[in-house]
């Protein structure tokens, strides 16, 4: 059941969060105090955590733990198993004081003593994920329940989490090889936790004697106009209420409590308040035939109330939205709730518009929600008070009660993969939560990566397609334009002739025009043209970007700045130049060119704002702005009728990434683009600026060819024994000393191998090598892959190993499950 693990992490983003304890390893010890779970691996038996709490004191054990235990009487006893945020599998067992007996459920957090110390350590916080009588502890081999600490505290009034998502994030646990208390501590919102934007309020009620005081008459005015209006009210309310009612101060309600006449009742209550939404009306549509028949098929699995995963594959502006929301109409009708994954950045007024305007009760879950806010969503959603969720990657753990339909929309995008532990990929969850709810599971793209084609192909995804546009619109004619021979290009131009001229045009006839760059910042290099060097990060391995607003270099990897050296520091030339194009340097050269248009731009650096993503497409859409320009943020979803022309001004910036994913990156970016154009009986063109035209990523998106390229793609993946053919998992190691942290790599890839070998576990371990970033942050950093056809091996090969990984030292680790950041 439950593997033990003590898994390190700490890469960039997850550092604070999930830093292993400082205190020293101590020996094994299966039946510490609060000691792990028996887990029923053999593994889990014979080595025990490195990390388990110490034993206590002779003293500690005078002083509480022992006392609790004896006191208690025997049939009352019982024992919550907790996790903590800490990288470890295993629940520590704690004994349940008799006071806090009530208050105990799985799913709410308590304060527990953890490690050695007086009194038992630190506190910390932990979720309780089992109650059981201590009995059923004391059965277990090797437990002692003379040892067991005492919980401290019981810290929510209700349980955060229910049962099947104790289930769940245990088995995402399991999966991305991390603590489950770090899963939970990640799933439940903070705001949450806080029980932000609720507030305990108090309120009166009247008493016996009260009662009795009215009718006797033996009150004074003010508190026989109060007494009033408490027994009026019906139902206990706050004191405020009362002095509008009897028109009296709330000091006379006070003292109607003094007296005994009134008492005071505590409840929870929501404080936040939410404006209504103004919502524009909306005009039914006519299903096309392809919306209807895959439609069909999902009105059938929801019927049959069955688990499926549909792929919707629908090329851009298939429709597939209307999918959506019709399946999801039906799911209400249920009286059952749905959730929808949306990239972040398309969490745009336009897609919740859609969903607002068919739906009365939308929950949206984006980033810029206060702690307050979340939290009001996540007890609405709790209480079924919400018929549909939308959200990003993290919206999968919406607190759905019948959950009846979860769709994912872009399905394709590496966003729905988390960066920091837990390392989940929100696909993967949402399978395992369809699977488990009895729910059909809807993934839509119009380039679903290769993952989901092949499991299409294999038949455990039922493949629905949608191959034309609505209103029989024409997907755009695609111009490729090879740059290497563009006069203007040449002279140092992003913009050459073809792509000008067709701006041009596409503005007098008063379009609106999309230009994607996908390189942030003036200039991507800093270059000395004397010995051929860029300027480096100092802490990483990493070109600086040229940010001319700022007047400094700026590294994109951490949060370096500095200005530009007049001499190159490897050769000592005067020789550096800012070289190539990114965002800001094709805004001034498109105010340049087209003088007349107005211009906005939109990457992360002019999006600073919380909102402004949103304005400028709102301009846009009310045609404000002539050219549109920026990076990836405005590839996707995007739905305006008026652009007639999209730029893609070099195409082939993530080609030569070392990662095998960078053909089908420039695919779907290259597709993606494309898409947002031709929406309307108005038409629309695409040009595509590359310097490898002939490159199959490229050609096929240009001609629209998904089928073509996933062809090739997965011919090369089957040859490079990768993805979707093979799961890969990637540990990553980092730390200030280059030569300890590859030994310590060699070390952990050695290890792997031979207990590969000597279990006869068909798990490849590929590497170590130097990342492709090999410092970060002035850390080196060293990887290797575990390859296997079936991602239980690796998991079952990497929990036996992991207890024998030596730890200590400067050098920390991070595995990464299913990983698409390869840098
Ligand atoms: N049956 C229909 N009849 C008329 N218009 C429709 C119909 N279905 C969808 N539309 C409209 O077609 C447009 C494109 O739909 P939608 O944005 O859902 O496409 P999509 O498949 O999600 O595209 P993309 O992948 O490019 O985001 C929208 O404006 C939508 O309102
Ligand atoms: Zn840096």
């Amino acid at each position: 059941m439950v593997a033990r693990t003590a898994t390190l992490s700490t890469d960039a983003a997850d550092a604070k969060m999930d830093r292993m304890e400082p205190s020293p390893p101590h020996p094994p010890e299966a039946d510490a105090p609060g000691s792990p779970l028996e887990t029923g691996s053999s593994a889990g038996k014979e080595q025990g955590a490195l990390f388990d709490p110490p034993e206590p004191t002779a003293e500690e054990i005078a002083a509480g733990a022992a006392m609790a235990w004896e006191i208690a009487a025997a049939e009352d006893r019982v024992v919550a198993d907790v996790v903590l945020n800490k990288p470890l599998m295993d629940a520590y067992t704690y004994l349940v004081p008799e006071n806090l007996r009530d208050e105990i459920a799985p799913g709410r957090r308590v304060r527990v003593p953890f490690g050695r110390g007086p009194r038992g350590g630190r506190s910390e916080t932990g979720f309780v994920v089992a109650v059981r009588p201590v009995e059923e502890y004391a059965n277990e081999r090797g437990s002692k329940p003379e040892r067991l600490k005492t919980i401290d505290r019981v810290l929510d009034e209700a349980p955060l989490v229910d049962a099947k998502m104790l289930e769940l994030s245990r088995w995402i646990a399991e999966y991305y090889l991390c603590g489950w208390g770090q899963v939970l501590s990640s799933v439940v919102p903070a705001g949450v936790k806080r029980n932000a934007g609720t507030r305990e309020l108090v309120f009166y009620r009247p008493t016996e004697t009260g009662r009795a005081a009215l009718d006797a008459g033996s009150l004074t005015k003010k508190q026989r106009a109060a007494m009033a209006a408490i027994i009026d009210a019906g139902e206990p309310v706050r004191a405020d209420y009362v002095a509008s009612k009897a028109d009296c101060g709330v000091g006379v309600v006070t003292s109607l409590k003094h007296k005994g006449f009134a008492e005071q009742v505590r409840k929870r209550t929501d404080v936040t308040e939410f404006d209504d939404v103004a919502i524009e009306p909306w005009e039914e549509l006519v299903a096309t035939d392809e919306q209807q028949a895959a439609l069909d098929t999902i009105l059938a699995a929801l019927r049959g109330q069955e688990y499926a995963t549909f792929l919707l594959h629908g090329v851009t502006g298939s429709g597939k939205t209307e999918v959506y929301i019709r399946a999801i109409k039906e799911v209400v009708e249920y009286g059952r709730q749905a959730i929808v994954l949306v990239p972040e950045i398309a969490l745009t007024p336009q897609t919740i518009r859609r969903f607002r305007q068919r739906f009365e009760r939308v929950a949206v879950l984006h980033s810029h929600l206060s702690d307050a806010e979340r939290s009001k969503h996540w007890r609405d959603i709790a209480a079924g008070r919400v018929e549909v969720v939308v959200g990003a990657r993290s919206a999968i753990f919406a607190p759905c009660q019948h959950l009846g339909l979860v769709i994912i929309d872009e399905e394709h995008e590496s966003t729905f993969k988390q960066d920091s532990v837990p390392r989940y990929h929100a696909r993967e969850v949402a399978e395992k939560r369809c699977r488990e709810a009895g729910v059909p599971l809807i993934l839509g793209s119009a380039t679903p990566t290769l993952e989901s084609w092949h499991a299409a192909q294999e038949g455990r995804y039922r493949l629905l397609s949608l191959l034309r546009r609505v209103g029989k619109l024409p997907l755009p004619p695609v111009v490729t334009v090879d740059v290497r021979n563009d006069p203007q290009v040449r002279k140092g131009r992003a913009i050459g002739r073809q792509l000008s001229n067709a701006v041009k045009a596409a503005i007098e006839d008063g379009g609106q025009v999309i230009l994607f760059l996908n390189l942030r910042g003036f200039s991507p290099a800093v270059w000395c043209r004397a010995c051929g060097a860029s300027l480096m990060c100092p802490d990483c391995d990493v070109s600086l970007t040229w940010h001319r607003d700022k007047g400094r270099a700026v590294c994109h990897s951490c949060a370096h700045e500095q200005t530009v050296p007049r001499a190159c520091p490897g050769c000592g030339a005067h020789e550096l130049k800012y070289v190539g194009v990114g965002t800001q340097k094709l805004e001034e050269e498109v105010k340049q060119v087209f003088p007349d248009a107005t211009i906005a731009r939109m990457d992360s650096d002019s999006m600073r704002k919380p909102g402004s993503h949103d304005e400028v497409l709102t301009r846009f859409r009310h045609s404000e702005i002539d050219i549109l320009l920026g990076t990836q943020m405005i590839a996707k979803g995007l739905d305006f009728p008026n652009v007639t022309l999209v730029g893609v001004v070099d195409a082939d910036t993530q080609l030569h990434q070392p990662d095998p994913r960078a053909g089908e990156r420039t695919f779907q970016l290259i597709a993606q683009v494309a898409g947002r154009t031709g929406r309307s009986s108005r038409g629309g063109r695409v040009y595509v600026q590359s310097s490898n035209p002939a490159e199959p990523a490229i050609r096929r998106a240009a001609g629209h060819d998904y089928l073509g390229f996933v062809a090739d793609e997965l011919r090369d993946r089957w040859d490079m024994s990768y993805p979707p053919y093979r799961r890969l998992c990637r540990v990553i190691l980092r730390g200030p000393d280059e030569a300890a942290v590859k030994r310590r790599a060699n070390e952990m890839a050695n290890a792997l191998s031979a207990a590969a070998k000597s279990r006869n576990l068909p798990v490849q371990i590929l590497g170590p090598a130097p990342c492709a970033v090999a410092r970060l942050q002035k850390n080196w950093r060293f990887h290797f892959q575990l390859s296997a056809e079936n991602p239980a091996d690796v998991r079952s090969l990497w929990r036996t190993v992991e207890p024998e990984f030596p730890t200590g030292g400067d050098v920390d680790f991070v595995v990464d499950m299913d990983p698409l950041n390869m840098r």
